[in-house]
């Protein structure tokens, strides 16, 4: 079963992908399905948020895009061509410039004998983006002054552990920048930094795609950043998207039980959680799953059909699907469980504090 998440005019599109690790060496090794049928499409200028707790598989869709691994099965579109088939070794450059990806841990990629400076040039240079010496001091430059980083010349000439985590996840953006990508897989790229600090790496990163045409896949665990940041998000659950719609309508109105658990998690402003949302603990079996929705065990709502089979996708709305029983069984998104019940995240505008404090 397929999960859609589509755009008419897709940038980059997942379509089906799967990804199996085998573990535990020896005679009997064993198979990790870490994705299943994952779909999905980024639009132009968009940002799609992966909301989804430890282990979800969220990375693995961001390494596979990027080409650091290739997947099971599936396929991955950028620009409409189909990537794996025409560049099956490895990325091309031209692909590796526009697909650009940024970590959680600024200072582990960046390499701490280096100057900012050496880095910067690096992919200017690969992707050739500058000549001479003259050209690619003005190109570290303006990359620095771009994401904020200024005096550029004497930021340029530091070492890494000469900068704060801001700033050094702010030189990981720029170096994203330097090929000139038109997308970036962005892998929890504030969850490292102090609270303090996070909205202002994400309102650069939001300017960049003003100004840029950049789109985004947004990978957090922290729901709340997900609304104020991106204009979709897709949740994911051992290795499936459960839920896929426009973020301030999945905040509001949770369809999926596993959704609407993860923004009962969501603290309010004055520090308490919002909502005492009864679901079960644990985690789900990723080696030799269960049949059926693998959140079964944990779900308040579970029905014997879920022990099952798998749910399909359910439409909500021309946006808006989701993946589970009670959905597609006539429920309707209020019947499953209000936002006033559940408790949802804060508007915009709170969030600002919420992801700030
Ligand atoms: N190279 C690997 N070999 C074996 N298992 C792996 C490998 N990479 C990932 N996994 C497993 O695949 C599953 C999904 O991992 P992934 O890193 O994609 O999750 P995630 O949602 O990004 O989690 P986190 O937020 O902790 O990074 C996990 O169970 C993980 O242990």
């Amino acid at each position: 079963m397929t999960t859609i998440d589509r755009d008419s005019q897709a940038i980059l599109e997942a379509k089906g992908l799967g990804k199996y690790f085998q573990v535990g060496g020896g005679f009997r090794p064993k198979q990790l399905r870490a994705l299943h049928e994952v779909s999905f499409a980024l639009g132009h200028r968009q940002v799609v948020a992966l909301v989804g707790e430890s282990g979800s598989g969220k990375s693995t869709i961001a390494r596979l895009l990027v080409r650091l691994m290739d997947p099971s099965s599936g396929k991955i579109f950028f620009r409409g061509k189909d990537i794996l088939q025409e560049e099956p070794r490895q990325a091309s450059l031209d692909y590796r410039a526009q697909v650009q990806m940024i970590f959680q841990d600024p200072f582990g990629s960046l390499n701490p004998v280096h100057t900012i400076g050496n880095h910067l040039e690096r992919p200017l240079l690969l992707h050739g983006k500058a000549k001479g010496a003259g050209e690619l001091k003005d190109r570290v430059n303006e990359l620095l002054e771009t994401v904020d980083l200024r005096p550029a010349a004497e930021i340029a000439s530091r070492h890494p552990h000469q900068l704060s985590g801001g700033q050094r996840q702010r030189v990981a953006i720029a170096r994203a920048l330097a090929p000139g990508p038109s997308v970036i897989l962005a892998d929890e790229p504030i969850s490292m930094l102090d609270v303090s600090i996070r909205v202002g790496v994400l309102n650069l990163m939001e300017r960049l795609k003003e100004e840029r045409g950049i789109s985004y896949l947004y990978i957090t665990h922290d729901i709340a950043s997900a609304r104020y940041f991106a204009d979709r998000t897709m949740v994911m659950y051992a290795g499936h998207i459960v839920e896929g719609a426009p973020s301030e309508e999945l905040m509001q109105q949770p369809a999926h039980p596993y959704t609407q658990l993860l923004l009962s998690a969501v603290p309010d402003p004055n520090g308490s959680m919002k909502s005492e949302l009864k679901a079960k603990s644990g985690a789900p079996k990723l080696i030799d799953p269960p049949p059926g929705c693998p959140f079964a065990d944990r779900c308040p709502n579970v029905m014997a059909v879920c022990r099952q089979e798998m749910p399909g996708t359910t439409q909500l709305a021309q946006d808006r699907w989701v993946r589970c029983h009670l959905f597609g069984q006539g429920a309707s998104i209020g019947k499953v469980g209000s936002p006033k019940e559940l408790g949802t995240a804060e508007p915009r505008s709170a969030l600002t504090e919420s992801v700030a404090s």
